[in-house]
């Protein structure tokens, strides 16, 4: 149902023009459930990452997958390629594919497949969502845990049933709403340097994520709702550079593991090789993950740092590059946002990383 506001009578919602319904999460679960042992999976995923996280593991996280979704054959055939390599790497590295639908704009721009599936400017919320949560189970049943960005404050109930690990990006971390969602979501949580390159916020997102909350929000059915929360103890920063520039190098990284033990968190973080640590640029990227993997490999490297990086994101799909979005035609397979590393490279960076976990 529509409910159009072409000629507003009063004072309010004198800049909406129209309240379109889509259903509530829990018709939205009911139409694609997510199956018992799927469930099982996506658990013990969780709790494998929080041992990783907390250092109770010594394999590296990895979070790798195209900056975002927008062709779910695409991301299923990514999905399949990865799954051997992560497989055959098991022992060093713990694999979880970045399935992202909700796109942070730095001003204006596709803000992710949930929004408009089409990319075409008829935002097809419903299709979107239904479209992402499909994909979802599919990589599920690939074998693969996965991990999305939450980015509106209801989309998670959605979806976060499926996820094993979870990003609040940079232009979020710092806002008390992301935070509160946070709180209560299921999984550990990747709370994201600000852009400007302030990590203390992201701590302070870690902080704030850990208490109980009381906060506006929707219930399963889709009411308004009073939402109260426990805390979500899982959570870290992850280092992805800013306008200063990157912060990937040991000097950051152990300023930044200085910065978690002073506010009595655990001194460990993951590192975003992509955004601001490789300028966008996806050989750069490349290039930063293998001098990581070096970092992790060396005994040279300072025990603080070595011990601190608990886990590494990377930006990658089929194809290197990026390409506007759009309904097409398109290239299939390329990043319709920030540019990725290729899938051969990608191959390559893992094996690298997990001879260097390997020797570390
Ligand atoms: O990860 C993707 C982008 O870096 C982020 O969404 C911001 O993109 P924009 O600066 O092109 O809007
Ligand atoms: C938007 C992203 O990153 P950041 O928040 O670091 O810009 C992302 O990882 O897709």
């Amino acid at each position: 149902m529509t409910i159009e506001l072409d000629t507003p009578a009063s004072t309010s919602n004198r800049r909406v023009t129209a309240f379109h319904a889509i259903p509530s999460p829990a018709q939205l679960q009911a139409e694609l459930p997510l199956p018992d042992r799927l469930a099982a999976r996506v658990a013990a995923d969780r709790d494998a990452i929080a041992d990783v996280l907390a250092g109770r593991d010594d394999r590296l996280l990895v979070v790798v997958g195209p900056c975002s979704v927008h062709d779910p054959e695409a991301a299923l055939d990514y999905a399949r390629r990865l799954k051997p390599i992560a497989d055959q790497l098991a022992d060093k590295l713990l694999v979880v594919m970045r399935v992202y639908f909700e796109k942070p704009r730095t001003t204006v721009g596709w803000k992710g497949l949930i929004n408009d599936p089409g990319m075409d400017e008829t935002y097809d919320v419903p299709r979107g969502l239904r479209t992402a949560r499909r994909l979802l189970l599919d990589v599920l049943e690939i074998g693969l845990p996965v991990g999305c960005e939450f980015l509106e404050p209801t989309s998670p109930q959605y979806i976060a049933d499926t996820v094993a690990w979870g990003a609040i990006g940079a232009r979020t971390t710092e806002s008390q709403v992301h935070r509160q969602l946070a709180s209560g979501l299921s999984m550990p949580i990747g709370f994201k340097n600000a852009t400007d390159g302030n990590v203390q916020v992201a701590i302070d997102g870690v902080r704030a994520a850990d208490a109980r909350h009381v906060f506006f929000g929707t219930d399963d059915h889709g009411g308004a709702a009073v939402v109260e929360t426990v805390g979500n103890d899982n959570c870290h920063i992850i280092l992805r550079g800013g306008r200063g520039g990157p912060n990937w190098d040991a000097g950051s990284v152990r300023e930044a593991v200085t910065a978690l033990g002073r506010a009595g968190l655990t001194p460990r973080l993951m590192i975003d090789a992509s955004h601001a640590n490789s300028g966008k640029n996806h050989e750069q990227q490349a290039e930063v993950a293998r001098e990581i993997a070096a970092m992790i490999a060396s005994r040279d490297t300072d025990e603080a740092v070595r011990q601190g990086i608990s886990g590494i994101m990377l930006e990658s799909f089929l194809e290197a590059g990026a390409q506007e979005p759009g309904p097409g035609p398109l290239v299939y397979g390329q990043s319709v946002t920030d540019k990725c590393m290729d899938f051969a490279t990608t191959a390559a960076v893992l094996h690298t990383l997990a001879v260097a976990v390997r020797e570390g």
